[in-house]
């Protein structure tokens, strides 16, 4: 169960607070300034921008809301690595990872304290160097196209920091100053606007002291809303929030799917990645032990038939008469009959067996069993549920709580 680290725990461990996610999200624009006119004036982007958004509109019709500004197509990708790497002295953090975060998709990383999660999303963002392996970003190389493709991407990472005594608003305000490709001139409708997309557009004159943990974390996400982004990478969000503060960002991540980003987003809380993930990368001690969709994970599980019956001997033979492989056989062995028929009962067992691809159809099953003479008095095909599946991949366990 439970190794929850705080935010400042986090912040402390990684050695890099806002500032660190504020260049994930914008770095293009501080080291890159944009070529001035002949009176001195920057050179707008908001032309290039459109010409973005009209583009991406069309690759992608279906969206709505705040448009995409992605050229990268969207069978592409968003997120692409091929035998990661990264060292830290003898220990590999990140060890050889093949990721693949399809465009659109609600992409939990999930996985224990320690197996490497943070390390990847600071690779993936440039804020570390990978020591081998190679990694593109939405649709280009990383680090690279690191100028070109950070501008379209939003980062939480470490946990947000922000000027207490400061309302919601100015606090924007400050982070957008901070981004040379912002117009100042916008700057008022921006920070409205990312609010509100957050659900805070009540709480935008309050001082951030006066805010909870889950606005806190709501007013981050925010700030990597101040300029439209294709990809949004949150390390885990919903970290030492209570269940309203949990519930309440979980919701804000399904609905920036809605709008059509990609969201990249760590966890070690399988439930909620459960709730809010459309698929799931697993991490265990470095290495990317299953990625795919939910389904997908929960399909790769083995399913199992469990015979509940009197009769283990006869419900075993027939069983392993249609070629079911037995993982076990419990309780009321042998049959008991004559004890049941005076009245005496007998006491159930319980038959399980491996039910594979070649396996027949559970009513042919049933039908089987039944014409072998077992009294079948409970019958389930179960399958591993993903928490099964997980420890099984990792050998861990995970909170379950969210
Ligand atoms: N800067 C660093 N120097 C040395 N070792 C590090 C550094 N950063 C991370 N590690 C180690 O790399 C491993 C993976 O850490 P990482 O923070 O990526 O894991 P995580 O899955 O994000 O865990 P958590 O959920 O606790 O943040 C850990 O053993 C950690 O101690």
């Amino acid at each position: 169960m439970g190794h929850r680290r705080g935010a400042a725990g986090r912040r402390g461990a990684a050695g890099a607070g806002e500032g660190a996610a504020r260049r994930a999200a914008d770095p293009g624009g501080r080291r890159r300034p944009r070529p001035r006119d002949r009176r001195g004036h920057r050179a707008p982007h908001r032309g290039r921008a459109r010409a973005r958004r009209r583009r991406a509109a069309r690759a992608a019709p279906g969206r709505r809301g705040r448009p995409v500004t992605g050229g990268s197509s969207p069978a592409e990708p968003a997120i692409r690595t091929r035998g990661l790497t990264k060292r830290f002295g003898q220990q590999a953090a990140v060890d050889g990872i093949d990721l693949s975060v399809p465009s659109g998709a609600v992409f939990g990383f999930l996985g224990p304290n320690g197996s490497g999660k943070t390390t990847t999303i600071r690779v993936l963002l440039g804020l570390a160097a990978a020591t081998s392996g190679e990694t593109s970003v939405l649709g280009q190389p990383m680090p690279r196209a690191l100028a070109d493709v950070l501008p379209r991407v939003g980062a939480l990472v470490e946990g947000p920091a922000f000027y207490p005594f400061l309302s919601g608003t100015a606090n924007l305000q400050r982070l957008d100053a901070a981004d040379r490709r912002a117009s100042p001139a916008s700057r008022h409708q921006r920070v409205a606007a990312a609010l509100e997309r957050v659900g805070l557009g009540h709480a935008a004159t309050k001082r951030v002291r006066a805010y909870s943990l889950g606005m806190k974390q709501r007013l981050g996400i925010a700030g990597a809303l101040l300029s439209p982004r294709d990809l949004l990478v949150l390390d885990e969000p919903t970290n030492g929030l209570d269940p309203q503060g949990t519930r309440e960002v979980r919701e804000l991540v399904r609905s920036l799917a809605a709008d059509g980003a990609t969201v990249f987003v760590s966890s070690h809380l399988l439930a909620e990645v459960e709730q809010m993930c459309t698929h799931v990368g697993v991490m265990s001690a470095g290495r990317l032990v299953a990625q795919g969709t939910l389904d997908e994970l929960r399909g790769g599980g083995e399913a199992h038939v469990r015979v509940r019956t009197p009769d283990v001997g006869t419900a075993r033979s027939a069983l392993a008469g249609l070629g079911l492989v037995l993982v076990q056989a419990t309780g009321a062995a042998p049959s008991d009959r004559a004890a049941d028929d005076a009245g005496e009962g007998s006491r159930d067992g319980v038959v399980e067996a491996v039910l594979d691809g070649a396996a027949p159809p559970p009513e042919r099953i049933v039908e089987a069993l039944v014409a072998a003479g077992t009294r079948v008095r409970g019958f389930a095909v179960e399958r591993a549920t993903l928490e099964d599946r997980f420890m099984a991949l990792t050998g861990e366990g995970f909170d379950v709580v969210g």
